[in-house]
């Protein structure tokens, strides 16, 4: 019960510290809530009255946007099991010029404030499970919303695979109490209820948990010596019922499928051939 309560309280302070950051204070935090919607400080953030762009299935109407976001940059989400090649990929197309490429936050992940949520997840996800979530659900989020400063984003997965996949394992196998689950969920509907949070195109690096696995051990992170390949084939699982077969939640964009389990060579060729695909969401 008190392992409850205060995951209810750090979630709390994390919106709190978002909507700091971006000034805007939801009624949650004491905004004065009128007919046309929350007044909020000038400069900060505003509701947009729509937003719809062809190819994608969010219409935005009446969410909160970051002011100074330019909505017609174009997002991509590149997505994939751990250790697949994103950030791999995402080096690729930072080279590029006109594309800003935002990897996964994992740095914060392993310290908050002197604090290694990841290490602590993978040593007992029953009681940090939600610790770590939370966090990723925040800083994610705090990604979708930085100011965009070039026509097209590339950005390391999102706050949607952290939901789909990751809680969704961590709950399926029987490894978050359903109470938490519960509560991430609701946030997790909240914010993208209230927030606007498009995405263009996401592009699924597909790779078999084996080459992963590899890859897993050839990368040496400390935190993740324990993975086994059984917890890369759960994740690999909800990626293809997700991206794949499209059967189990919904898809924020359209998908381009990258078969990813070439060596390095290969792969820079797989993503020079789909360039135009994938720049192509900036025409949706
Ligand atoms: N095509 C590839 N063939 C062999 N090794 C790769 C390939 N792509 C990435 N790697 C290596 O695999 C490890 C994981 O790649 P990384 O890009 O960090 O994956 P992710 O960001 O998806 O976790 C790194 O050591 C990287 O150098
Ligand atoms: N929602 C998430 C996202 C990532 N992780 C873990 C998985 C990895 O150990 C690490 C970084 O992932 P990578 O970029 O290497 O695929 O973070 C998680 O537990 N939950």
């Amino acid at each position: 019960m008190l392992v409850a309560a205060g995951h209810v309280r750090l979630l709390f302070r994390c919106v709190r510290h978002v909507f700091a950051k971006y000034a805007v204070a939801p009624s949650l935090f004491g905004a004065v809530r009128h007919n046309r919607g929350i007044e909020l400080p000038a400069g900060s953030v505003r509701r947009i009255q729509s937003r719809a762009r062809s190819g994608t299935q969010h219409f935005t109407t009446g969410k909160l946007v970051r002011n100074g976001v330019d909505n017609k940059a174009a997002v991509i989400c590149i997505e994939g099991n751990i250790a697949s090649g994103k950030t791999t990929c995402l080096e690729y197309f930072s080279k590029t010029s006109n594309i800003e490429v935002l990897t996964e936050p994992v740095s914060k992940w392993r310290n908050v404030r002197g604090h290694n949520p990841l290490a602590l997840m993978y040593q007992d996800p029953e009681r940090w499970g939600i610790t770590l979530q939370t966090y990723v659900q925040l800083t994610l989020l705090d990604r979708h919303m930085l100011a965009r400063s070039s026509p097209v984003r590339m950005m390391e997965r999102s706050i949607f695979s952290a939901k789909y996949i990751f809680v969704e394992n961590l709950f399926k196998s029987g490894k978050m109490p359903e109470v938490d689950y519960a509560v991430l969920s609701e946030w997790f509907d909240w914010l993208t209820t209230n927030i606007s949070i498009p995405v263009d195109l996401i592009v699924y690096l597909q790779t078999s948990p084996q080459t992963c696995h590899e890859r897993l051990e050839q990368r040496c992170r400390e935190e993740e010596k324990v993975i086994p390949l059984e917890y890369l084939e759960s994740i690999h699982q909800l990626y293809e019922d997700w991206l794949i077969k499209q059967s189990s939640s919904p898809l924020p964009a359209p998908v381009l499928v990258i078969p990813a389990d070439y060596d390095l060579q290969k792969m820079l060729h797989q993503y020079e051939e789909n360039r135009d695909k994938i720049l192509a969401a900036n025409n949706l």
